[in-house]
């Protein structure tokens, strides 16, 4: 395994409140891995994001059952015009629109996706809510939304309980569950309480593409893969992992890439006309010594690399 190499890369556009993108890479002898769990989470937390990337340098990618992957357009809580003109400029069929931000109005939101759908007459419209609003908060929101067309809205309220309880109202647009699989003690209690239409699937926090492969598997309804904002060494693991689903239902979220200013590959994953081609990615070792972090987001790292490695044991 190579040395941990910590980058640093702002972002073109701000996302989850943050304007710059830090983690490791590292290369193993399956190639180039990337460990980025927010900085605000902990260790224990972490754990599962550095398992899933020591999958990737040792043994590699799963093998694909397509080489092609349709992706969402991802609109973060823009103004309107300029939520509307992300959609359109990401070239996508599917479009993800960011909704109940601590500072947003459901009025903002119905404006924001309102725009998308003005913009994008045809397209898929998705919402992303991170949980953000109470239950009776999200059948108000979801009621207004809903008659300007929504394939599904992802994580409306916190709880299993909520989002149970919500789809158990019919509202006419299906339910997703993120959070309530990535970050639960146990991502199985979703379908118990028949909590959800659709299952958001994340490689690095859920420890691996091949436990996302098993997990879908058991979850038993379609998967839409969805990236944690990486680099393309990052996301190429989401890109493999939505290749080696059996059944590939949905646009997956993974047109992230072009939130970053700057990437570690002279190829990196942006989607043409809203599809990703499957492959390898090239780290280029200029492109990554640009991105090479300073001395104080270094030493962050590192520390945490250290402590977290200790969690998941030795390397064998
Ligand atoms: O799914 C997408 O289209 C983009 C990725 C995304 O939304 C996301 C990125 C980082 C952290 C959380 C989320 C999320 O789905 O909530
Ligand atoms: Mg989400």
């Amino acid at each position: 395994m190579s040395e941990p190499v910590v980058f640093d890369i702002e972002m073109r556009v701000p996302f989850r409140g943050i304007a710059r993108r830090t983690g490791v890479l590292f290369e193993g002898p399956a190639g180039w891995a990337e460990w980025s769990p927010f900085p605000e989470y902990g260790d224990l937390e972490a754990a599962d994001w550095l398992r899933a990337a020591r999958e990737v340098a040792k043994i590699g990618h799963p093998a694909p059952a397509r080489d092609l992957v349709e992706v969402n357009g991802i609109v973060p809580a823009l103004e309107p015009a300029a939520a509307a003109r992300r959609a359109v400029e990401s070239g996508c069929r599917t479009i993800k629109i960011k909704v109940a931000g601590l500072d947003q109005s459901l009025d903002d939101d119905v404006a924001r996706v309102g725009a998308v759908r003005a913009a994008l007459p045809e397209a898929r419209l998705r919402v992303d809510a991170n949980g953000g609003w109470s239950r009776q908060q999200a059948r108000v929101a979801i009621g207004e939304l809903a008659p300007l067309g929504l394939e599904y809205v992802e994580q409306p309220s916190p709880d299993v309980e909520d989002l149970a309880w919500l789809r158990g109202l019919d509202l006419g647009v299906a339910i997703a569950a993120d959070e309530s699989i990535r970050r639960a003690d146990d991502p199985m209690r979703v379908k118990a309480a028949g909590a959800a239409d659709v299952a958001i699937l994340k490689v690095q926090p859920l420890g691996g593409a091949r436990r996302c492969l098993r997990l879908a598997e058991e979850l038993g309804m379609p998967v839409v893969v969805s990236s944690a904002v990486e680099t393309s060494v990052g996301l190429a693991a989401g890109v493999a992992l939505a290749a080696a689903l059996p059944d590939l239902p949905f646009a997956c979220g993974l047109e992230t890439r072009r939130l970053l200013a700057t990437d570690v590959t002279a190829n990196p994953l942006n989607p043409v006309d809203g599809v990703l081609r499957v492959g390898a990615v090239t780290v280029d070792p200029d492109l990554l010594a640009a991105c090479r972090a300073d001395g104080e987001v270094t030493r962050f790292w590192l520390e945490r690399w250290d402590r977290v490695s200790r969690i998941v044991g030795a390397d064998r």
